[in-house]
């Protein structure tokens, strides 16, 4: 008999605090919704470029809304988010691509199953929206991949997976499929749902992408 389990696809980068709320909230509730919930990390800034869209942080206006938003659903999603003390410099100026590309290798070798890459992703998002921490040199990566339970060695084949052509090119493919949905930004949620996709941009739309999935009894709970 075929599984009646919907397949969720979601599309974020560490980069992106609005991606972290929505990761945890998936993460709370994919036994709940008893959907197949599958990671794509993928590039914001190739979404950005690729859509013909601007950085939200970029529009001064935006920027004001987003940081006083940003800690009203913190407290509602129950995650602990700080921003960096500049946030233009993690988000724009050092950026998440030696980070994205570093997930998307641990996503490669871990292949069937993601417990790895959700306990890494996690560590990352925490780094750069918790603890003001750097996640662009190596000995970050190291360190968030040794909190995510991966050993020394495992770690340091991983950062050299991660400079190979075959992860940037996984990377920028990732990115594009986002891209081939449509995608302007990030999280992108893609849901099949009888053998089509429907797509939900942000961390605002569980409500509506529960209805849509026909699992009802949404609310955000707190495991922090
Ligand atoms: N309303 C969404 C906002 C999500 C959002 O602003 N995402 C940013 C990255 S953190 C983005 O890609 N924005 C593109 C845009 O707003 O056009 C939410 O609550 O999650």
């Amino acid at each position: 008999m075929a599984s009646s389990r919907k397949m969720v696809e979601f599309f974020y980068d560490i980069v992106s605090p609005y991606s972290w709320m929505a990761f945890e909230v998936l993460c709370r509730y994919k036994n709940v919704w008893n959907i197949d919930l599958k990671f794509k990390p993928a590039y914001l800034g190739g979404v950005m470029h690729g859509s013909g869209n601007r950085p939200p942080g970029m529009v001064p206006n935006k920027f004001h809304y987003m940081t006083k938003d940003l800690e009203r659903v913190s407290g509602y999603f129950g995650v602990p988010l700080y921003p960096p003390s500049d946030v233009f410099e993690a988000m724009f100026e050092k950026g998440t691509l030696n980070a994205m590309r570093f997930v998307t290798a641990v996503a490669e070798k871990e292949k069937e199953g993601d417990v790895l890459v959700e306990r890494v992703s996690r560590e990352l998002w925490k780094r750069i929206w918790s603890t003001d921490q750097d996640v662009t040199q190596p000995a970050s990566l190291t360190e968030a991949g040794l909190k995510a339970g991966l050993s020394a060695n495992e770690v340091e084949e991983l950062l050299i997976l991660s400079k190979s052509q075959q992860i940037k090119d996984k990377l920028k493919s990732v990115t594009q499929e986002a891209l081939d949905y449509q995608s302007f930004g990030l999280p992108f949620i893609v849901c099949h749902v009888n053998g089509k996709a429907e797509v939900f941009f942000g961390s605002d739309r569980f409500e509506l992408m529960a209805h849509r999935i026909g699992n009802y009894g949404y609310k955000p709970d707190n495991p922090y």
